[in-house]
């Protein structure tokens, strides 16, 4: 299986200086932790690793350290996470048929769950790992006054991987790109696009 990993942000909302997954967590940056993860999975045997190129020598230095054997390609990514993934789909070889996409920023990710998703991803179009939500959710209006309480039995939060047959994941990350779609994930294109994917519980 393919695997994209976005890692080409700059920390803006952490109020971080540089790229957020540089930094350490547990004597490690956060990216070795997804890519060992990646490197574990029985299914992954292709990872793009999706930067900007100012952090490509930290990125090489971290698959140096961890002695990574699964193949990396390093891809050039845009101003948003959507233009990141953008790129990475035009890197993947052409007869690549699924794909999945993990945040970077994911670290905690397990090799069973990646195994998971591309299993299950032979199976349907697009899918993605989510978890039911477990606080009660306000809408609110633009001064902050409550308008709604939808039922949390439909919320679930959007987590990532996120797998995609590939063509129609490009077709739709084009159609996004020629009318102006601003999404934070890849399954809101498929949706906007009218395309179905999968939620897949996450347990681990
Ligand atoms: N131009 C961008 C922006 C984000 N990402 C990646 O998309 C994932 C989700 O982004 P997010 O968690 O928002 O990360 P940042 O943009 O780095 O940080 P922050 O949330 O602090 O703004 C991360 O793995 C990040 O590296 C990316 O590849 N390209
Ligand atoms: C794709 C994502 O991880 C799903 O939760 C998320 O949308 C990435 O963007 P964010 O800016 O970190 O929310």
């Amino acid at each position: 299986m393919y695997l994209l990993i976005p890692a080409a942000g700059m920390g803006k909302r952490m109020g971080s200086d540089h790229n957020k997954l540089l930094l350490s967590l547990l004597g490690k940056p956060l990216l070795s932790w997804t890519l060992l993860a990646a490197e574990s999975s029985q299914k992954v045997d292709w990872i793009g690793i999706i930067g900007q190129p100012y952090d490509f020598p930290e990125f090489k230095t971290i698959l140096d350290t961890i002695s990574i054997t699964t193949p990396v390609e390093l891809i050039q990514g845009g101003e948003t996470r959507q233009a990141s993934v953008y790129n990475g789909l035009q890197a993947l070889p052409e007869a690549v048929d699924n794909v999945l996409i993990h945040d970077g920023a994911r670290c905690l990710v397990t090799p069973n769950l990646f195994d998971r998703c591309a299993e299950q991803l032979l199976t349907c179009q697009g899918l993605i790992a989510a978890i039911s939500v477990k606080d009660t959710i306000k809408i609110v209006d633009s001064n902050r006054f409550i308008k709604d309480t939808p039922n949390r039995s439909n919320l679930w939060a959007a987590q990532t991987p996120q797998g995609f047959k590939v063509n129609l994941l490009k077709e739709c990350h084009e159609k996004g790109y020629q009318l102006g779609w601003q999404v934070t994930d890849d399954a809101a294109l498929f949706e906007n696009a009218n395309y179905l994917s999968k939620l897949s519980k996450r347990r681990n």
